[in-house]
């Protein structure tokens, strides 16, 4: 054998002490660069990710001239992405976070919603175009020097499955009935609302109507499709603002949350060193929420501009389950201390939110007042759920279905806009409102892209995210329909969640899975089990309407 047990063990000794520095150095510059994107900072963040990435050479043994290249490349995506913002005519220019997320969440004037969304494509997705296709051919040269065909398949390599294709399509396909029900009846009430000129009642819905930049969920139209106008929901974001909620709180809640269920709580330098707002004192910093270890002793911080709404209260548990993740695997080698798989990361916050957003939690931690809901209100209630998840299947699932066609050539640099909206179109039932062309690069337009990202992590963390609340749901003794369940406090749940996360990525992920929920694989069962109530009403419901499920009228009118 290559190495003798003795040498292997000195070689593992040697790596872990250096890769804990060069990690943790690492990471300094890059949070250094992220909360505060001066010029100085971006050059010591370029030397530090060459360490970074020779120090993992298994991610990129490219030719150091291609690496100082690469590296530029994606610290200028980055960087675009992060500075870009959209001007009015006279007066002051707006950023994505808070601004042009807040018009595409609360504006209901469609020409409003065109100019931010219009707006954005223009600031950030054209100027990424003439950079990507060095961006893919560079990629594909470090995933080619590390063995892979192409860097989709180094992506995909996470998943430690030679049959993950299939499984995906498997598990979109099992989900598709409840997105195309849920499409047509958003169809319908947005038909009723912006009217014929708008909606074609067998065509896409045009992209900037569904209160998010990208239509990946569409929690903020609920006003607009509730099922039961007589019986709408108190507005949570309305009674944090009344309650004087500020961010800090918000990560306070998730917090408690956790160590209700005897799980780990977050350490002093949490609180002192994450940036939890957007600073006020005009620094530019990069906004996309994300959380983040430094490999040393108790140090993790979260990084989000933070705004007092619910969709924000969200979010903040989605990233504490990242952070609690951190700090259940800490003592392993750095080499395990990531997710059984990136699927895993994303799901145990969102898991955790899930019980967060039932009526039970908020009832008794004072969000709401109302002490019980009857059907109707029920059905209210799934359907605001189904706007964030439901709505999610396809986009989560589209992102990166795309990205590995570019990086396979399969999509070729001419086409990138064009298979986009194609992509967006299949998938999504959703069409551009103006007409795109080939200089246009909307997928630049969305986080992941520039900032190179991987995306499948969420479909299938969506996935699993049900799978996990149920199972933690069972364990702390839960009875009655999976949306009424709320695990806090449950230390038994708590217990079998932290178990889960102290394995860290030391154990193949479907043993890790089976030990909690009885299954070795990513299952739908959950997820249909908790929207079954609504996906009865909603078949009904379109059926009643005579509505037609899917978009045989390809085209927005914007296309004609
Ligand atoms: C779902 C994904 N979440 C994240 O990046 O934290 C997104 O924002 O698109
Ligand atoms: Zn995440």
């Amino acid at each position: 054998d290559f190495y003798s047990e003795a040498q292997a063990k000195l070689f593992l000794q040697f790596y872990e002490q250096t890769a804990q520095v060069v990690l943790n150095e690492f990471m300094e510059a890059t949070w250094n660069y992220v909360t505060n994107i001066t010029r100085r900072n971006q050059k010591n963040m370029d030397v530090k990710r060459m360490l970074r990435k020779l120090q993992n050479i298994d991610k990129s043994a490219l030719p150091k001239k291609d690496l100082l290249e690469y590296n530029r490349l994606l610290t200028y995506m980055e960087t675009a992405y992060n500075r870009a913002e959209v001007c009015l005519d006279e007066g002051p220019c707006l950023t994505l976070e808070p601004d042009l997320q807040e018009i595409m969440a609360t504006s209901r004037d469609q020409k409003e919603l065109l100019w931010a969304w219009q707006g954005w494509r223009d600031a950030v997705g054209r100027q990424l175009r003439p950079v990507f296709e060095d961006y893919v051919r560079l990629s594909n040269k470090a995933a080619q020097y590390n063995g892979y065909k192409d860097m989709g398949a180094l992506w995909r390599s996470e998943y430690e499955s030679d049959t993950l294709e299939e499984d995906l399509e498997q598990l979109y396909k099992e989900l598709q009935p409840l997105y195309l029900n849920l499409h047509a009846y958003v169809r319908r009430s947005l038909y009723r609302y912006y009217g014929p000129e708008l909606i074609d009642l067998r065509g896409p819905i045009p992209a900037h109507l569904l209160g998010n930049m990208w239509a990946q969920s569409w929690n903020n139209i609920l006003d607009l499709v509730l099922p039961y106008p007589t019986k709408a929901p108190e507005d949570i974001t309305e009674i944090m603002k009344i309650q004087h909620w500020r961010p800090e709180k918000m990560f306070e809640e998730a917090n408690l949350f956790f160590t209700s269920m005897g799980m780990l709580p977050a350490p002093p330098a949490f609180w002192i060193k994450s940036m939890m707002e957007k600073p006020a004192d005009g620094r530019e910093v990069e906004c996309h929420a994300s959380s983040w270890n430094f490999y040393k002793f108790n140090d993790f911080r979260v990084k989000k501009c933070t705004e007092v709404t619910l969709e924000d209260l969200l979010s903040a548990f989605h990233q504490m389950g990242h952070i609690q993740y951190f700090l259940q695997y800490q003592n392993l080698s750095v080499i395990y201390q990531e997710g059984a798989s990136p699927a895993f990361e994303e799901a145990v916050g969102s898991a955790i939110a899930l019980s967060v957003s039932s009526h039970k939690y908020l009832l008794a931690r004072g969000l709401l007042s109302q002490p019980h809901q009857d059907s109707e209100e029920e059905v209210n209630f799934l359907l605001g759920i189904a706007l964030e998840k439901i709505a999610f299947i396809p986009f989560s699932y589209m992102v990166d279905k795309f990205r590995w066609k570019v990086f396979d050539g399969t999509i070729s640099k001419i086409a990138y806009n064009q298979e986009w909206w194609n992509f967006r179109l299949k998938y999504q039932g959703l069409c551009p409102p103006v007409p795109r062309s080939d200089d246009d690069f909307d997928p630049g337009a969305k986080f992941h892209i520039p900032a190179n990202v991987p995306y499948i992590r969420y479909f299938l963390g969506l996935v699993l995210q049900f799978q996990l609340h149920e199972a933690l749901c069972e364990a702390s003794g839960h009875v009655g329909p999976l949306h009424q369940c709320d695990n806090y406090n449950s230390k038994v749940a708590g217990k079998i969640l932290g178990d889960l996360l102290k394995l860290g990525s030391s154990r193949p992920w479907r043993e890790v899975l089976q030990e909690v929920t009885g299954e070795s694989n990513i299952s739908t069962k959950a997820f249909l089990t908790y929207f079954k109530p609504l996906m009865d009403w909603l078949v009904t419901e379109n059926v009643k309407q005579g509505d037609t499920l899917g978009w045989p009228d390809f085209s927005c009118s914007s296309e004609e």
